[in-house]
C-alpha cells in the first residue's frame, strides 16, 4: 500500500547500474581472452540471468561484492557446451545477444525464458542469424522459445534491420565478430550505442557511419576494465517524479549521459522540467553526469519519430508525466511498445486508466490528456518491472492509497526501487 506523498520527494540517490551496460559487460568479458573487472554492475534479476547463462556455458564469473564482478574470459572459442538450460529469465536483452554469440559455437544449446519471454518475437534475430548459417529451431519456426542453436561456421551479411533494436543489431554484429568476412547492420533510426562502444573498449575495431555499423570477423577482444554509469531507464522514474510531486527536489547521481539513451531529458525539457546538469564526465565510453529535478509545471507535447529508440522503455513514465501536463500528448511510432515485457501501449492505459487517467490507446503508440488527478485503485505490475515502477510514483501522486500487485517485478531492473522511493519521503 502506498499513500499520497504530502512534503514532496526531497533527497539524492546513486542511481544503479545501466542493465544494457551490465550485460554486455559479462558478456563480452565472457568471450575475452583474460581478466575483465566490472565496477557498478547492476545486480538486476536480468543481469543476474546473464550470468547464470555464461556460468552454464564453462565461464568462471565471480560476485566479487554486490556492484563488482570478475569475469575471467575463455575468448571466442572457449565457451563449452552446456550440460543445462540456459535460462534467461524475463531477459530480452539476454536471449537475444545469447543467440548471436551462440551463432558459432559448434555444440547444442537450449535457451528458456519466463512466460513473458515465451510471448517475445525472435524471429527479428533468427531470420538473420539464419542468412549467416546457424542453424536454429524453437517454436512457431523458430519466433518463440523454447529455442535450440547449433552454431557453426557463419558468414559475414549486409542487413538491413527492419526494426530500430539494439538487441538485433549486437546479435548480428556479435555472430558477425567470428564470422567469414565483414558483417553490415543498417537500422532504419539509430538504436542504443552500448555494444559499439563497448567492443572498442575490448580492442575490436568497429566501424560507425551514421545509421550503418560494420565489423570484420575474426577479431579477438582483451579483457579489461569496464565502468557501469547509473542507469538513465531507472533514473527517469526519479526524473519524472520529482517533476510532479509538489515541493520536490530530488539529485540523481551518476547518470548515464550515452545519446542514444537520453530521449527523456529532450522530452522533459519540451515538457518545461526544471533539470540541472552537473559533476559531467564527458570524455568517458559512456558518459554520465549528476542530475537535480525540482517540481515543476509541464506541458503536453508530441512525441515520435526517431526519438521513440532513445526513450522506448521511458514511454511508460513518460505517460505518466504527460497526465499530469497541460494539454495533450500524443506518443506515436512506438509500436514496439506492444513485445516488450508486457504490451505496454496496453498495460499502461489499463493501469492509469485505472487511476483516473484520461489516456487511450492508438495503434502505434497512446494520447493522453492532462492534468487530471489521480485517484488510488489496485493496480498490478503485470510482471512488467516498468509498470511496476511507473504505479508507485503515480500512487505518490494520487488521492487514497494505492495497491500494487506483484510489485516484486521491479527487481527485473531496479531492486532497490522502492528503498530509494521511501528514501524521498522524508
Ligand atoms: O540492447 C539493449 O540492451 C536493449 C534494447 C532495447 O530493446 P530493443 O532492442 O528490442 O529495442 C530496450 O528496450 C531494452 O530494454 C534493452
Ligand atoms: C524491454 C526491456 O528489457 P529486455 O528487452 O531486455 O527484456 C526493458 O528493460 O524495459
Amino acid at each position: 500500500m502506498e499513500n499520497i506523498v504530502t512534503k514532496g520527494l526531497q533527497g539524492t540517490i546513486v542511481i544503479p547500474g545501466d542493465k544494457s551496460i551490465s550485460h554486455r559487460s559479462v558478456m563480452f568479458g565472457a568471450i575475452a581472452e583474460g581478466q575483465t573487472m566490472i565496477h557498478g554492475f547492476l545486480p538486476g534479476d536480468d543481469c543476474l540471468s546473464t550470468i547464470s547463462c555464461f556460468q552454464k556455458l564453462g565461464v568462471d564469473i565471480q560476485m566479487i561484492d554486490d556492484h563488482t564482478v570478475l569475469v575471467n574470459g575463455r575468448g571466442l572459442q572457449g565457451l563449452k557446451e552446456p550440460t543445462d538450460l540456459l535460462d534467461v529469465g524475463n531477459s530480452g536483452t539476454t536471449i537475444r545477444l545469447l543467440m548471436g554469440i551462440l551463432a558459432n559455437t559448434p555444440f547444442h544449446s537450449s535457451l528458456i525464458g519466463d512466460e513473458s519471454i515465451a510471448k517475445r518475437p525472435m524471429k527479428r534475430v533468427t531470420n538473420p542469424l539464419r542468412q549467416m548459417n546457424v542453424h536454429i529451431d524453437g517454436r512457431d519456426e523458430g519466433n518463440f522459445t523454447p529455442l535450440v542453436i547449433r552454431g557453426g561456421k557463419t558468414s559475414g551479411i549486409d542487413y538491413q534491420s527492419p526494426v530500430a533494436s539494439a538487441q538485433v543489431k549486437s546479435a548480428i554484429l556479435l555472430a558477425g565478430l567470428q564470422a567469414n568476412g565483414t558483417t553490415t547492420v543498417t537500422e532504419p533510426a539509430k538504436s542504443r550505442d552500448h555494444t559499439e562502444r563497448m567492443l572498442q573498449a575490448f580492442g575490436v575495431n568497429v566501424q560507425v557511419d551514421g545509421l550503418k555499423v560494420s565489423i570484420d570477423g575474426g577479431q579477438a577482444l582483451q579483457g579489461t576494465r569496464i565502468e557501469v554509469p547509473g542507469d538513465i531507464s531507472s533514473a527517469a522514474f526519479f526524473l519524472v517524479a520529482g517533476a510532479i510531486v509538489p515541493q520536490s527536489r530530488i539529485v540523481l547521481k551518476k547518470v548515464g549521459m550515452n545519446p542514444t539513451r537520453t530521449g527523456i531529458l529532450d522530452v522533459l525539457h519540451q515538457m518545461g522540467a526544471e533539470l540541472t546538469f552537473t559533476n559531467k564526465h564527458e570524455d568517458e565510453a559512456e558518459p554520465f553526469a549528476d542530475i537535480e529535478v525540482n517540481t515543476s509545471s509541464l506541458k503536453g507535447i508530441e512525441i515520435g519519430g526517431d526519438l521513440i529508440p532513445r526513450l522506448i522503455d521511458e514511454i511508460p513514465i513518460i505517460a505518466l508525466a504527460a497526465t499530469q501536463a497541460e494539454g495533450v500528448t500524443v506518443i506515436k511510432d512506438a509500436a514496439e511498445l506492444k513485445v516488450k515485457e508486457t504490451n505496454r501501449i496496453d498495460t499502461v492505459v489499463n493501469e492509469l486508466r485505472k487511476m483516473g487517467a484520461d489516456i487511450e490507446a492508438t495503434n502505434d503508440g497512446m494520447i493522453i490528456k492532462g492534468k487530471t488527478p489521480l485517484h488510488g485503485n489496485t493496480v498490478s505490475s503485470h510482471g512488467d518491472h516498468r509498470i511496476g515502477m511507473m504505479v508507485a510514483i503515480a500512487s505518490c501522486i494520487a488521492e487514497g492509497q494505492t495497491v500494487i500487485e506483484q510489485k516484486e517485478a521491479v527487481a527485473v531492473s531496479y531492486p532497490q526501487f522502492f528503498n530509494h522511493l521511501h528514501q524521498l519521503q522524508v
